[in-house]
């Protein structure tokens, strides 16, 4: 329809742009070696972090803190000259999400760059980019011998793609999270396709849930009632109501596994059915639950469902200007010319465990001029818009770490 035309050839003018202003990076940042930022990035990508089997082994030779067998959170710290002030906390998990070898250009695991300087990886978006960015801002800040009020406290955790249950749900309610003296942390955002880059002040809800639909079982050349397949069929379409809005302002139910049957003629007498909910914070959640509860008891008495994941608050943080936290970050970016997109992050992050002990927290990817590439195929990051992070943290990290003690700090 002329409609759709019309976006798309916004679509094409805008990609236009993109180029022209990647290409005005490169002729600024000039050609020759690499920046030893990208080389460092490069090798960070090359660990296998990766799951199911993440090895995490490296990590070890930072300071651990250890969470839960086999798992470790590792917390460099660096003093600020006040340091009874509250800290700024540098978050990023370590871990990644698998891939579809076989869909890749390149290796996912070899940090490949291409000729217009983007480079692929698994997590060269999610969130290896960040981790790197927030390390190669620090050294350049230390070494152009700067120090603030404030101590800062970067911290690497593990198992964020699984649900944090091993990671940061576990390390917020730890004694060494009480020593880090949190005032306000930065944890990962995502990419913008635009000049512009997005941050978000809240998360939906994730839930996780397990339907479990027991039936009768018999030969597959016979009627039977009651079968398991039609529960979750019926499960299936009450819950998988789709809709279409823009991500962070509606409920989205998707169907991730199922699970059932041993034989193309035995009946199952039980199947299981996993959905990933993702709920903004403007649903009442005991409302939607009492849903979900009559959903499965209208497909049957015995269905029964269990959660693997069910986060519960719904506190998000201030972005009002009077808000010291915010106020330093969105000036800073306002000095630098960087405009930001205030939105609900459609996922979920660690973020979500530091908001709900009552500390703000804003999600932040330093990734504009790029396609949202997170856990899909060909994850890739230019290596100019790589280094033009750098740069953001910058001057973030100085700002943050240099808020004025807030009432009841002195
Ligand atoms: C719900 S646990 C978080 C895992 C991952 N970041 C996701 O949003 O799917
Ligand atoms: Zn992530
Ligand atoms: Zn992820």
């Amino acid at each position: 329809c002329p409609q759709n035309r019309k976006t798309f050839r916004i679509r094409e003018e805008h990609l236009k742009d993109e180029k022209e202003e990647l290409r005005r990076l490169r002729v600024q940042n000039g050609p020759g070696t690499e920046d030893p930022s990208v080389s460092l990035f490069r090798e960070y990508l090359r660990l296998k972090t990766v799951h199911p089997e993440p090895d995490y082994g490296t990590s070890e030779t930072l300071l651990p803190c250890p969470v839960c067998p086999g798992r470790v959170v590792a917390i460099i710290t660096w003093v600020g000259s006040r340091p009874e002030l509250k800290s700024v906390v540098l978050n990023s998990h370590t871990d990644v999400v698998p891939v579809y070898e076989e869909h890749w250009k390149h290796d996912p695991f070899a940090a490949v760059k291409d000729e217009h300087g983007n480079i692929y990886g698994r997590g060269s978006q999610d969130m290896k980019c960040v981790t790197i960015q927030y390390i190669e801002a620090i050294r350049r800040l230390k070494a152009a011998g700067k120090r603030f009020s404030r101590t800062i406290h970067l911290t690497f955790v593990p198992d964020e793609e699984v649900g944090g249950h091993k990671g940061m749900e576990t390390f917020v309610k730890h004694p060494e999270f009480q020593k880090l003296n949190i005032g306000f942390a930065l944890d990962e955002g995502l990419a913008n396709p635009t000049n512009a880059y997005t941050v978000f002040y809240g998360e939906r809800n994730p839930w996780w849930i397990t339907v479990r639909c027991p039936g009768s079982p018999g030969h597959g050349s016979r009627f039977v009632e009651n079968t398991a397949a039609e529960k979750l069929v019926s499960v299936f379409r009450m819950l998988n109501t789709n809709e279409c809005f823009t991500l962070g302002d509606v409920t989205t139910v998707n169907m991730t596994m199922v699970k059932g049957g041993v034989a193309y003629n035995v009946i199952p007498a039980e199947m299981d059915v996993s959905f990933d909910l993702r709920i903004p914070p403007t649903v009442n959640l005991q409302e939607f639950e009492e849903k979900i509860k009559a959903w499965c008891k209208e497909a049957g008495e015995d269905v029964t469902y269990d959660f693997a994941q069910k986060h519960m608050d719904q506190n998000f943080t201030s972005t009002e200007e009077s808000d010291p936290w915010w106020h330093a970050f969105s000036s800073t970016c306002k000095a630098m010319n960087v405009t930001l997109q205030k939105e609900i992050f459609p996922a979920a992050t660690d973020s979500r465990f530091i908001r709900e002990e009552g500390l703000p927290a804003i999600g932040f990817s330093p990734m504009n001029l790029t396609p949202i590439l997170l856990h899909d195929h060909n994850e890739y990051l230019n290596e100019q818009v790589f280094l033009r992070g750098i740069q953001v943290y910058e001057r973030l990290v100085p700002a943050l770490a240099s808020v004025p003690p807030l009432s009841g700090e002195e």
